[in-house]
């Protein structure tokens, strides 16, 4: 077990209960923590790293108490937040050496020698004479993921770090992760995008309104929607009423009319039949069905 949360709540000063008891073993590998929006990711994640303490609760991190001995949390943990930035005058690689100096490499030979191993390993080495502010997006991230790295963490948390990305980025951010999982790193992804984590992840959560909704692999929620995911051929004007009714996941143009996915425990009305779910499905399911959000919405 790389990581144990015990009771943990979060309530901010204004009285907003963040985390709502929260108990959870988190394996060593790569964990996805998936949720909409406001559910309460980010707040676990700073809790995690140390920038934010519990109202209440527990938690260990490599054996480790987080709130008893933070010092020695910090020094097996790297950290990518959701709002990366980066100091417009450095360079690439020198942000990278200013970032293995502020973690404790004094030695100027050895420090560039990990810099430029690390630049080769995110595929940085070609810009790494370009100011870090004129990367790009995808590249940012990748040299937000060499910063939380350098230090050899044993642990690194990454907060929402595809979003914004075009797809070519996304998955060669994505392969990057995976890359760095196979290192011995464990790693904590949060994401609001599923497909974060059906391609990368072997463990998730599924964070909403600060609880867990769904502890697992990305298989096993995926097989909660199973019998519950439907295709149906329906007519321009049947639309609006279906999607009312239904949340509606792909919509596909099919003749005069469409040809639509819909997840639904049953179909009345309608000639549907069944299709086999992936986990956007199985999320859309448990955010309509069990959570009961889309009607919210
Ligand atoms: N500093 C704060 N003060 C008060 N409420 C906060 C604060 N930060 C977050 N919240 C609230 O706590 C809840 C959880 O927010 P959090 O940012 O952890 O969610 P999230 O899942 O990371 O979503 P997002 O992806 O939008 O950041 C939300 O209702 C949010 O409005």
């Amino acid at each position: 077990m790389s990581i144990s949360i015990r009771s943990l709540n979060k309530i901010y000063p204004n009285g907003n209960h963040a985390l709502n008891n929260i108990n959870m073993e988190i394996p060593t590998g790569m964990f996805g923590l998936l949720g909409p929006n406001g559910a309460g990711k980010s707040t676990l994640m700073r809790i995690l790293v140390a920038l934010m303490e519990p109202t209440s609760g527990e938690v260990d991190v490599f054996g480790y108490n987080l709130l008893k001995e933070r010092k020695q949390v910090r020094g097996i943990l790297g950290y990518l937040p959701q709002d990366f930035r980066f100091f417009a005058k450095y360079k690439t690689y020198e942000f990278l050496d200013y970032a293995a100096r502020l973690s404790g490499m004094h030695n100027g030979r050895k420090r560039r020698q990990a810099v430029d191993e690390m630049l080769e390993m995110v595929g940085l080495f070609d810009v790494r004479e370009r100011y870090a502010s004129r990367l790009s997006g995808g590249m940012k991230r990748r040299l937000g993921i060499a910063q939380a790295l350098i230090h050899n963490p044993r642990l690194i948390i990454v907060d929402e770090p595809t979003t914004g990305l075009d797809p070519e980025e996304r998955i060669r951010f994505r392969n990057l992760l995976a890359k760095i999982s196979e290192q011995n790193v464990t790693i904590i992804l949060s994401t609001h995008i599923v497909g974060d984590i059906s391609s990368t992840c072997n463990c998730m959560a599924l964070m909403n309104k600060g609880e867990i909704a769904f502890f697992g692999s990305p298989e096993e929620m995926r097989r909660e929607a199973e019998g519950k995911v439907w295709r149906m051929k329906i007519s321009g004007d049947e639309l609006p009423l279906i999607d009312k009714k239904y949340p509606v996941i792909t919509t596909i143009p099919s003749g005069t009319g469409w040809e639509i996915q819909v997840v639904a425990d049953e179909i009345e009305g309608y000639d549907a039949e069944p299709y086999p779910p992936n986990l956007e499905h199985a999320y859309v399911y448990f955010m309509e069905k069990k959570l009961n959000r889309w009607m919210e919405d």
